[in-house]
């Protein structure tokens, strides 16, 4: 059930009118709903009933506000963190160290320390080169840390450029042609206890079958690791499920996601952990935004500039990505528009030549599927602030984030005294 529905002509998220929070909080501003939040959580844990205790770490990176954080924790979720920062926010959240994997290329020597300290459940090694170096550390400090291997399973995920990292060229993992000696030797590192495979090959997946060669390498990798006397008792297959942006997009559901995990890794004999992000968060969240004016320009369609900018929703700038965009209270009427923000660079375009609801100087309006990659990638570009976070719950909500003013961001600046 979508949680963010029309009643009497006015969009809600779950029991909250929509302009209800606008002007309680202003605009632009993040509303999640915690119901769709629960419902994903439980939808994706039940897509993979089929596997033996499957182990569920929620990609922090998608969106790790303190109570989303808490909320999917509650849920049981682990977390997969990509950064001191995030460990640091996953902890705070109250999810167990030992539910919690360290991904990412560029751990540093301190977030290495950071997660030992904290005893997180695993590592995800992302080269030969971060083995060894945890390895010393461990030894220093007399422990011994789970860990997987990332491989890069060299297959194109057909997905937007700029969100693959699992083609060759790619940065992430080691490749898999290397990968049997990499793991053997790191294997024989006192500081490290190796358990198992771990792979990504990308973001905002709309089809299966990249994932199933993916995870098909990885099936022929783990028998060969035993052949070569190795052991492997794990393995992370990632996150990826691309969501549905568009009304009119369908996208492999969980249910189909874990029905093919099931036959893929059939007597694997390994416990299997996932990283989901966007397709927990993606459709829990909107972001509600106001119309400052429309203006005409040339022959073309209007311009429809709205208060949030790309600073706020980078997703369109970045990645060309499509947001529904529905007026909080229709009227009915449809127009032919662009969807702008007010920073300085014609990359601020949300959408162009659209057909949306008819929309006015001073109405509401919500970018859909904003919930995951939204909040997260906010900067503060044109000195424009940090956008607030809300979450919704049943008829009740609250500021999760503060808007942070320019003011404010303002203070951490100085002006030498030789200036
Ligand atoms: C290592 C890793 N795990 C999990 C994720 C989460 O991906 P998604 O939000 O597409 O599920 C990402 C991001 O793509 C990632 O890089
Ligand atoms: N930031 C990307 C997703 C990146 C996933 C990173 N592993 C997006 O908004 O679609």
């Amino acid at each position: 059930m979508d949680h963010f529905q029309f009643r009497d002509g006015v969009l809600h998220a779950e029991d909250v009118p929509l302009p209800a929070i606008a002007e309680a909080v202003g605009t632009p501003v993040y509303v999640y709903s915690r119901a769709t939040l629960i419902r994903h959580a439980k939808v994706f844990r039940e897509a993979l009933s089929l596997l033996d205790n499957a182990h569920i770490a929620f990609a922090v990176k998608a969106n790790p506000n303190l109570a989303v954080l808490k909320v999917l924790g509650d849920e049981g979720l682990g977390a997969d963190v990509v950064s001191g920062g995030e460990l640091t926010r996953a902890l705070a959240a109250g999810i167990a160290p030992s539910e919690i994997v360290f991904s990412g290329v560029g751990k540093t020597h301190a977030e290495l320390i950071q997660g030992i300290e904290a005893g997180i459940g695993q590592f995800n090694l992302e080269s030969e080169e971060e083995g060894y170096e945890l390895s010393l550390i461990a030894q220093r400090l007399g422990q011994r840390i789970p860990c997987a291997l990332r491989v890069n399973p060299d297959v194109d995920a057909r997905t937007h450029e700029k969100i693959s990292t699992g083609r060759a060229e790619n940065k992430f993992g080691v490749p898999l042609d290397r990968a049997t000696e990499i793991y053997a030797a790191l294997s024989a590192e006192p500081g490290l206890e190796m358990r198992g495979i771990a792979v990504h090959i990308g973001s905002q997946l709309t089809s299966m079958e990249p994932l199933e060669t993916a995870f098909g390498k990885v099936g022929a990798l783990i028998a060969e690791l035993r052949a070569h006397g190795c052991r492997v008792t794990h393995a992370d297959l990632g996150g990826g499920l691309g969501v549905p942006y568009r009304k009119d997009e369908s996208t492999p559901s969980p249910a189909e996601y874990g029905a093919m995990v099931a036959r893929v890794t059939r007597g694997w004999d390994v416990r299997l952990s996932f990283e989901p992000g966007r397709v927990i968060t993606g459709n829990a969240g909107v972001l509600l935004t106001r119309v400052i004016r429309t203006k005409r320009s040339g022959n073309g369609p209007p311009f429809v500039v709205v208060d949030a900018a790309m600073n706020d929703l980078a997703r369109p700038a970045m990645y060309g990505a499509w947001h529904d965009f529905d007026a909080v209270t229709p009227t009915g009427e449809r127009m032919t528009a662009h969807i702008v923000g007010p920073i300085c660079e014609t990359g601020d375009t949300f959408a162009m030549d659209r057909e949306i609801d008819a929309v006015a100087a001073g109405d509401l309006a919500v970018f859909r599927t904003a919930g995951a990659y939204g909040a997260t990638m906010a900067s503060s570009y044109n000195s424009r602030g940090f956008v607030p976070e809300v979450l919704v719950d049943g008829g009740r909500f609250a500021v999760v984030a503060d808007r942070i003013a320019p003011a404010e961001i303002l203070e951490a600046e100085r002006v030498p005294e030789w200036l």
